[in-house]
């Protein structure tokens, strides 16, 4: 399974823009679709723990992306732009969240568990870039800051459907494998990056080269957060 492929062919569109902020992460875009927990999961053999707490940290971190979505939508002055964020924010805690419900049953934790969890350095690092840019950054590098958790993960889905073909019935990570290669999320991904290019071309140079830079870290983020589940990150004081 050779992960770090490019796709032949997307199923949504990368515009400009898009395709100058993957330029930008490079080698690290590439390197967060080869992280040893990516291979454990897609070839099943990741342990339960590991995945339960890949899982419980997820579930705080999709918060802040809601988060971070719902500040956007603050500061779109089209209406079809905020009414896009806030659905945005509401499907990463809908519908996500049932993903979580179905594994917290499963795998025996709950709510309160969630609430209760200390967060790695690495999941609070990343939730803090992506709300500081929401906040503190233009709109183009606030939404460069979230773009990379859908993509990175539909684009993952994609090459795990090429490389594995159907999901095995007794995968014991099929819905999490079935989730990111939903034909849904091509709209999604489609809407988003036609929002990054609208707010880039209306930016100037030294905003957008802010918004690749809050690209890439997020894609270093991204790596960062399968590491920190890998090795069940810790607090070192
Ligand atoms: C850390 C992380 N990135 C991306 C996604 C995709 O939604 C997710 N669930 N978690």
């Amino acid at each position: 399974m050779d992960l770090t492929a490019p796709l032949d062919t997307r199923a949504f569109s990368v515009p400009p823009f898009a395709e100058a902020c993957l330029d930008h992460a490079d080698d690290t875009w590439t390197a967060a679709f080869d992280h040893p927990f990516v291979h454990a999961l897609a070839e099943g053999t990741l342990d339960a723990d590991t995945f339960m707490f890949y899982q419980m940290q997820d579930a705080r971190y999709l918060e802040a992306f809601a988060d971070a979505a719902s500040l956007l939508s603050t500061q779109c002055t089209d209406p079809d732009d905020t009414l896009w964020f806030i659905d945005a924010a509401r499907l990463a805690i809908v519908v996500e969240g049932e993903l979580h419900e179905g594994y917290g049953d499963e795998l025996g934790y709950g709510p309160d568990d969630i609430r209760q969890l200390q967060l790695t350095p690495n999941n609070r690092a990343y939730q803090n870039h992506m709300i500081e840019r929401a906040q503190r950054g233009t709109l183009v590098a606030g939404t460069a800051a979230i773009t990379p958790c859908p993509w990175l993960y539909v684009e993952l889905g994609q090459r795990l459907e090429r490389d594995m073909g159907a999901i095995p019935e007794d995968h014991p990570y099929a819905e999490w494998l079935a989730m990111y290669r939903d034909p849904e999320f091509n709209e999604y991904m489609d809407n988003l990056l036609e929002r990054l290019q609208r707010f880039a071309d209306a930016a100037d140079d030294a905003a957008r080269e802010r918004a690749k830079t809050a690209f890439t870290t997020s894609v270093r983020y991204e790596w960062m957060f399968w590491d920190q589940a890998w090795t069940q990150q810790e607090w070192p004081v």
